[in-house]
């Protein structure tokens, strides 16, 4: 049994909204082991994405634990946060998310533009990564002269270039045809089964769900054991 990449406890987000309280997750408990695919789906505002950015360390629970990637995030400053999250999380959003005037190649080099090392170093990454994700004769293209499925690609290699753990994809899918979306998802079983990387996928599309190692369900913050058809 491998060591758990994630493991929560009573995870709880709430928000102040005027005089009311909004919960988005209550009480959660989830252990996700390293390289797993796992697919987190539910209704419109029943707290995927509080879940997501809590798991990536773009927001901080209001209490409950939260260990992901060895470190309890949930004791971390703000500044520990965004360092933690730079090493050890890649980010996919189903718009992609590329800068439109820089080439392939430029857009996945950003992330490692915060650390020192030699423009040689750098490039070899950059050259890594697009070739992982079945990229490396579109290195100098820019985003408008790529299909969707293959700027989804660069978002990717963007991701994995600072070689995280973690790869957390707000519906990478979402916005692809079929096709694409099946590429797409065979790259990112690939990842977690090649690869090792665990990806946690928040996925309104049953066939994207269908592709991960595991599928759960939230509904109003609450994590629910799937319904039998
Ligand atoms: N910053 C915030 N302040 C106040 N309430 C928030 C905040 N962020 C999220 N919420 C509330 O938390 C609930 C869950 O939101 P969340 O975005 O996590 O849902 P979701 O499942 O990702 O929805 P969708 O599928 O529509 O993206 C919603 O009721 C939302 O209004």
């Amino acid at each position: 049994m491998k060591a758990p990449m994630i493991t929560c406890r009573g995870l709880t987000k709430t928000y102040q909204k005027g005089s009311t309280l909004v919960t988005p997750l209550e009480a959660l408990d989830l252990d996700v082991p390293t390289g797993q695919f796992l697919a987190l789906m539910g209704p419109s505002g029943s707290g995927k994405t509080t879940l997501l950015n809590l798991l990536s360390g773009i927001d901080s629970p209001t209490s409950g634990t939260l260990e992901v990637a060895g470190s309890d995030i949930s004791k971390l400053t703000r500044g520990q946060l965004t360092q933690w999250r730079a090493r050890n999380v890649g980010y996919i959003f189903q718009l992609y998310h590329l800068v439109p005037i820089l080439t392939a190649s430029e857009n996945v080099e950003l992330p490692l533009l915060l650390d020192p090392m030699s423009k040689k170093e750098r490039r070899a990454k950059v050259e890594a990564a697009l070739d992982l994700v079945g990229l490396a004769d579109r290195m100098d293209h820019r985003p408008t002269e790529l299909s969707g499925g293959q700027e989804q690609r660069v978002a990717i290699a963007r991701a994995l270039v600072a070689d995280p753990d973690l790869l957390v994809a707000d519906e990478p899918t979402g916005d692809l045809d079929r096709e694409s979306a099946t590429k797409i998802l065979e790259l990112l079983q690939a990842l977690a089964h090649e690869h090792g990387k665990t990806i946690v996928m928040v996925t309104h599309d049953p066939r994207a769900a269908d592709a991960a190692d595991r599928t759960l369900h939230l509904e109003k913050g609450l994590l629910i054991t799937q319904p039998t058809p």
